[in-house]
């Protein structure tokens, strides 16, 4: 409240003429509204901060401690994609435009997006009855879609269903799924599917970038398998990989 009540004092005293044209400033906007049918409530804007809050940060942390998971097991990808970050950008840091030159590390990261989706599913209700292949599911009945359970049928994905294999991904999401794309829903579908999916993917391919960059990284012996979910899935006693520094590795300068 203190931040939203900073800013609204600023206008208030002409400091600044409008609330920003930040997510924040569009929102403060909204509850000042004068046409009342578009105004939110107070309670509506605290809600939007929450919400972005935690979905801006919990689930890019579980998609990134899974990846760093996996390339610590699978370290020749691991050396895949430093070598095509090194090739993409030296020792610089990562470029936003950029990034859609990359193709290991896409590939990479949408095998562990299958494998460990962050949020693991969502709930939605029949407004009407609907029939669904072969089910007729009545009205109000309330359902689990579980990406979990899509992306590790061996129907779609074949008897490697369970095993980190990035190159499935090699011709793209259509091909990975033998057209079947909507078996593939990390971020969800529809209407209602995740807004933050392109700053989400942005921000976890940066980071990653970054990490292979300066580390090589291989698994603890003290790191033991349990993920579980809690609003996401996440490794319950953390991810524990040794590090080794690329610096150290090449010697003094
Ligand atoms: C790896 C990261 C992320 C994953 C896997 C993810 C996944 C999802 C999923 C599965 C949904 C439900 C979609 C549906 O009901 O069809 C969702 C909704 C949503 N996500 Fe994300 N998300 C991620 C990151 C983010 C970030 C960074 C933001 C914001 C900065 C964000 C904002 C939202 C919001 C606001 C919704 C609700 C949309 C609505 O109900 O209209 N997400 N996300």
């Amino acid at each position: 409240m203190d931040i939203i009540k900073k800013r609204e004092e600023k206008v208030k005293l002409g400091e600044i003429d409008n609330y920003g044209t930040d997510f924040l400033g569009l929102l403060l906007q909204a509850y000042h509204d004068v046409d009342e049918n578009r105004r939110i409530l107070v309670e509506d804007l605290i809600d939007e901060c929450k919400t972005f809050y935690i979905v801006g940060q919990e689930p890019i942390n579980s998609l990134l401690s899974w990846t760093v998971l996996l390339l610590a097991i699978h370290t020749d990808w691991q050396e895949k994609a430093r070598e095509e970050v090194i090739e993409l950008f030296g020792h610089q840091n990562p470029h936003p435009d950029d990034l859609s030159k990359l193709n290991i590390v896409t590939m990479i990261i949408n095998e562990a997006l299958r494998l460990y989706p962050p949020a693991v599913g969502f709930p939605r209700k029949c407004d009407s009855e609907v029939r669904l292949g072969k089910f007729i599911l009545p009205a109000n009945i309330h359902l689990f879609i579980s990406n979990l359970v899509a992306h590790h049928d061996p129907g779609i994905w074949g008897d490697d269903a369970h095993l980190f294999n990035p190159e499935r991904f090699s011709g793209g999401v259509a091909k990975a799924t033998s057209n079947n794309v909507a078996a593939y829903f990390p971020f969800g579908f529809g209407p209602r599917t995740c807004v933050g999916f392109n700053f989400a993917t942005m921000g976890a391919k940066i980071v990653l970038m970054m990490i292979l960059q300066r580390y090589r990284f291989t698994l603890s012996p003290a790191y033991v398998h349990s993920p579980v979910v809690h609003f996401v899935l996440y490794p319950q006693h953390g991810i524990q990989v040794i590090l080794h520094s690329l610096k150290s590795e090449e010697g003094p300068s």
